[in-house]
């Protein structure tokens, strides 16, 4: 097959904030955070076929259709990210048109960095397909200004996270572990949870350097928080049922809400344990969105 026209594909994995604690406002409005960020092995998917029709976008897979009328339009974050890119290509560059096939799995607004996924698989799925020669310093400024989420999901590895979201920093090296996700299907506004928030800005957490087992783990990170958990659950009451379910499964070790929810993770000892609690937890809510298995 001619390489100029091949199909190529990334993963957009979900984002999941272990702990997230607020330190403080910056005068713009926009508030300083301190997180630990993982990253899923749910995600959306993003296709891309070169060709010589201008850059269009096509929506599928089972969120597809949520986003709404205009959902493939210049405002998707996939095609914010293909313009923002497009516009540091350097001459050297290939830039082509084409189509992009974003297979959506992940639930809209939800707390785990969907669209800022999405946005960071378009930025490296087309900076290789283009052939894109800028210094990483420059898409990770392209990135931040796309969203406070997108610089963490470009790298899409486990990372420290501060500042609004642009100061990525190693993290402890992480122990095998398995994860839950669940979406209880509503809609949450991250900028309705911030604004929400009224308690005492928190501490940059302490972290060590690894963690031996998952169990040592979970029980650092209950010493952490998230700070716009009590806002969301505010804004979406389900937030607490979720919560309470995902504790009261067999071997859970610790359950929290990621980002500004409305999705809540829960760890465990292994893929195998959070495989059999999601499907414990599906039969019993079949109109939860649910997923469970190893980090990315
Ligand atoms: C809460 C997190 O999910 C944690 O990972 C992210 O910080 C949110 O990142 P995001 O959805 O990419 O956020 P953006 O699209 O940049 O901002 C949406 C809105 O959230 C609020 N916002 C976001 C990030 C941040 N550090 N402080 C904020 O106050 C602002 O009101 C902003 O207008
Ligand atoms: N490709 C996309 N996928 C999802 N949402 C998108 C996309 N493009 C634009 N959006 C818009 O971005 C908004 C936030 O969606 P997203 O799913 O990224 O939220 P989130 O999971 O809460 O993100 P975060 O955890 O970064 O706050 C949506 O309400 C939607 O209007």
């Amino acid at each position: 097959m001619d390489p100029s026209t091949q199909i190529l594909t990334e993963q957009a994995h979900a984002k999941i904030n272990l702990y997230l604690h607020v330190t403080g406002k910056r005068p713009d409005g926009y508030h300083l955070l301190d997180s630990l960020v993982v990253f899923a092995g749910a995600g959306d998917s993003l296709q891309y076929q070169p060709g010589a029709e201008p850059l269009h976008l096509e929506l599928t897979g089972r969120f597809g259709q949520t986003l709404g009328a205009d959902a493939a339009g210049p405002d998707n974050l996939v095609m914010k990210a293909a313009a923002a890119l497009r516009s540091v290509s350097g001459s050297s560059a290939h830039v082509q048109g084409g189509r992009l096939v974003l297979t959506k799995e992940l639930p809209v607004a939800s707390g785990i960095g969907g669209g800022s996924a999405d946005a960071a698989a378009a930025i490296r799925l087309l900076a290789r397909a283009w052939q894109v020669d800028v210094p990483v310093g420059t898409l990770m400024h392209l990135a931040e200004k796309l969203g406070a989420d997108v610089p963490v999901c470009v790298a899409s590895q486990t990372a420290r996270m501060e500042g609004i979201g642009e100061h990525l920093s190693a993290a402890p090296h992480l122990p095998t572990c398995g994860m839950v996700l669940v979406n209880c299907g509503q809609a949450v506004s991250t900028p309705d949870v911030f604004r929400k928030r009224d308690s005492a800005f928190r501490e940059r957490a302490i972290l060590p350097a690894e963690w031996k087992s998952a169990q040592d783990m979970a029980n650092d990170l209950a010493r952490l928080g998230n700070c716009l958990e009590a806002p969301a659950c505010e804004v979406c009451p389900p937030v607490r049922t979720v919560l309470s379910a995902l504790a009261e499964q067999a071997d859970c070790l610790l359950a929290r809400m990621s980002g500004s929810g409305a999705t809540c993770f829960a760890l465990f000892p292994s893929a195998e344990d959070a495989r059999k609690a999601a499907h414990a937890l599906g039969a019993e809510h079949p109109s939860w969105w649910l997923w469970g298995g190893a980090l990315a």
